[in-house]
């Protein structure tokens, strides 16, 4: 294992919008997350959470300072060697789960592997395998509106583990899911970081914010507190 960070951020700042309605979400924030490790990113509403795990993840670019994602600074990359890396190497699971409605489970598992030049073959087993890692191997071939929504959640989950991503970007993936789900997909998410991944999530919930090794509280777009997590025996 690498002791360099899977994703540093560097003095980043990011003004959304320009003149007089432009907002600083971010303000000079600084975060290394390594492989193995599980950070969970609090703070009020408007602090720059989602705009921290965009810009970790290559979905947006800062406006100063540097994002760096396994050793390659992401303002060195065309658009589209940024997209393969960003296939490659980074998992996201958003609020939307952003599932396509005409496609299988599996197939919305698939999609990322085929984008990324693997045969249908490879990518239905290697869909197949994360999909049954999730507990969810029977419902493979349904669509999406014949699961139920912890069922969707799941299925966004393995869409991002798919293809052993080193970086697991998640906001708030436990949305309004029951506490025993929630639990589950931390638990998935822990597995995962545990065999090499890093893992940022952004949430809400403390019960939530226990299974991380590290919490960093945002106010302001500033990184006000960082805290290890002590206690791993409240998982
Ligand atoms: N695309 C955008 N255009 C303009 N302003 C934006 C944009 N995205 C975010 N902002 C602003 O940047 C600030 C940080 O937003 P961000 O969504 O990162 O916060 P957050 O902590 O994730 O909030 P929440 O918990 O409500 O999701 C807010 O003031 C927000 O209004």
């Amino acid at each position: 294992m690498s002791f360099d960070p899977v994703v540093r951020l560097a003095d980043v700042t990011r003004v959304h919008g320009d003149g007089p309605q432009a907002v600083s979400a971010l303000r000079g924030v600084s975060l290394d997350v390594a492989a193995g490790e599980l950070v969970a990113v609090m703070g009020p509403s408007g602090s720059g959470k989602s705009t921290l795990l965009n810009l970790a993840g290559g979905l947006d670019l800062p406006t100063s300072g540097s994002v760096v994602i396994e050793g390659t600074p992401l303002v060195s990359l065309k658009a589209a060697d940024l997209a393969g890396l960003r296939r490659r190497h980074v998992g996201y699971v958003f609020q939307d789960l952003n599932l396509i409605p005409s496609l299988t489970a599996a197939e919305n598992v698939m999609l990322p592997r085929e984008l990324d030049g693997i045969r249908a073959k490879q990518a239905r087993r290697d869909a197949l395998e994360v999909l049954t890692e999730v507990g969810l191997a029977e419902v493979a071939d349904r669509f999406p509106d014949e699961i139920s929504g912890g069922q969707r959640q799941r299925v966004a989950i393995a869409r991002a583990l798919v293809g052993e991503r080193r970086l697991l970007l998640a906001d708030e993936p436990t949305g309004a899911l029951d506490t025993p789900t929630g639990d589950d997909i931390l638990q998935l998410l822990r597995a995962r970081c545990d065999v090499g991944a890093a893992v940022l999530l952004v949430t809400h919930e403390p019960r939530y914010a226990a299974w991380a090794d590290r919490v960093v509280f945002l106010r302001d777009g500033e990184i006000a507190d960082s805290t290890a997590v002590p206690l791993k025996s409240a998982r």
